[in-house]
């Protein structure tokens, strides 16, 4: 009987190409654990939305790996202590994951490489950010030319089918039970409007099966909200229930697929972002901006809740909040547009934005969340110019939004394409929806003399 292998699963809930599953499988008898550390990330323990999420794709992989006679071994607590834990109770040789780039994964890959031995493979990125190099051998910290050298790379290895065998450790070993571990909301319960998700690797192989029909019009389709016109991978990818190489083969070569690709390989960007600074989701790119002055107190606080219920009195905004809260995503336009609007019109700290798209996001990632928001803030170190400031009324009627807002606004359902975006200036906003907390033109001002005393 050859020695078994433990296999440690964090962000990368799958069976197929998964190379650590894969070696593990290959090499002998193998036992799964998942450990739930809300320590280990710091202040980026994961939210409700993603617990959620988590939830049901941990049923998904359990039930997978069942199949085999494999048992998805859940422990709870400190997650290096707890794989060295069950890699002496199976008596494992060998711990097989996949390497991750968010910086507390990497310290706690280290730490349990001291204690254990520990096979690290790739596979949540095209390819491993670092191998992304310049002429001189050094990091990229801009998106376009990351991207040009990216591409000359690609594709991707081949992605590899699931193992068709994954034999188990006989020997049985303790583990929770999911339903304790509370990850679903009860009390209230907000999820209901979740159930447009299937989390899990099948639901994930069928949003790929769809989109590959819909990528010819991705360009297009990409801006406007109203219509399903971008993937929704996004959640899959941040578990790992699909991998960016079985995106990318499937999709390459088809008609209108490289805009989509180009897309892709922004989650490769904030990957090395990340890689190189660390602490992007709390730390400016540029340093110029540690003085900003954000507006703080009990007035500040009033706005950011509007914000965060969808009370602004921006139809395009309050639209994606709402959107955001009902089911746990929103789409990338209305990201752009809520988050400008929350850093520039209401001059809040973008930090506070990045905390609740964190908690409310099923897609909520470290790396595609901070360089986002950085992004739209101008405070990174590839951004626009903070003084380049969306116009929401405009950006709403330019990318369509009336039958979004429809649908996320119930107060406005009743209105017309012609005043939809812009209701209060049209002079017919129904009694019960609320008044602009700012009005463009003086959010706009006051966001450029903030700048401009930033600058001194
Ligand atoms: C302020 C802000 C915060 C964001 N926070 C997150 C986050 O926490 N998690 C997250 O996955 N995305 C985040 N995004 C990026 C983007 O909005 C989502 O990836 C996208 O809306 C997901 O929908 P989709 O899968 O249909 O995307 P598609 O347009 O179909 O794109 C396919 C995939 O490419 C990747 N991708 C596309 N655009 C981006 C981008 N701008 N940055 C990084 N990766 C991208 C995603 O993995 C996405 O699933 C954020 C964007 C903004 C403006």
């Amino acid at each position: 009987m050859t020695d078994p292998r433990l296999l440690w699963f964090r962000q990368d809930l799958r069976l197929a190409d998964q190379a650590a599953v894969a070696a593990a499988a290959s090499a002998g008898p193998v036992a799964a654990v998942y450990v739930l550390d809300d320590k280990v990330a710091g202040d980026w323990a994961i939210g409700g939305a993603q617990r959620w999420w988590l939830h049901h794709s941990l049923a998904a992989l359990a039930k997978a790996l069942d199949k085999h006679g494999v048992p998805l071994i859940l422990r709870r607590g400190d997650a290096v202590a707890e794989v060295a834990k069950v890699a002496r109770e199976v008596g494992a040789v060998e711990v097989h994951a996949l390497h991750h780039y968010e910086p507390w994964w990497q310290a706690a890959e280290e730490a349990l490489a001291e204690k254990v031995f520990l096979v690290l493979h790739q596979g949540t990125r095209l390819i491993p950010p670092d191998q992304v190099r310049t002429g001189t051998g050094g990091r990229y910290r801009m998106f376009t030319a990351f991207w040009r050298a990216l591409r000359q790379q690609m594709p991707p290895e081949a992605p590899r089918r699931a193992p068709t065998k994954i034999a188990g450790v006989s020997k049985p070993v303790a583990s929770d039970r999911l339903a304790d571990w509370d990850l679903l909301p009860t009390m209230p319960d907000w999820s209901k409007g979740f159930d447009v998700w299937t989390p899990g690797e099948a639901g994930a192989k069928r949003r790929l099966d769809r989109f590959v029909d819909h990528v010819e019009d991705y360009d297009e389709a990409r801006n406007l909200p109203s219509i399903e016109g971008t993937s929704r991978f996004s959640p899959h990818l941040h578990f790992g229930e699909l991998s960016p190489a079985q995106v990318w083969h499937r999709l390459d070569g088809k008609a209108g697929a490289e805009p989509f690709l180009r897309e892709l390989a922004w989650r490769d960007f904030t990957g090395n972002v990340i890689d190189i600074l660390p602490d992007y989701g709390k730390r400016n790119g540029r340093d110029a901006y540690g003085g900003f002055p954000w507006r703080r107190g009990q007035t500040a606080d009033r706005d950011f809740a509007a914000w965060t219920r969808g009370r602004t009195g921006y139809p395009i905004v309050d639209a994606g909040m709402r959107q955001l809260w009902a089911t746990g995503w929103m789409h990338n336009r209305v990201r752009m547009i809520a988050a400008s609007f929350l850093i520039k019109h209401l001059l809040l700290d973008w930090r506070r934005g990045e905390r609740w798209y964190w908690d409310t996001l099923v897609d909520a990632d470290y790396g595609n969340n901070a360089v986002n928001w950085q992004w739209v803030a101008g405070t990174g170190i590839d951004s626009n110019p903070f003084g380049r400031i969306m116009a929401p009324l405009s950006q709403s009627a330019k990318f369509d939004a009336g039958g979004y807002i429809r649908a996320w606004v119930p107060e406005l359902a009743g209105l017309s394409d012609g005043v939809i975006h812009d209701p209060h200036g049209a002079g017919c906003a129904p009694k019960e929806y609320p008044a602009p907390l700012i009005g463009h033109v003086e959010g706009r001002a006051r966001a450029l003399a903030a700048n401009a005393k930033m600058r001194g």
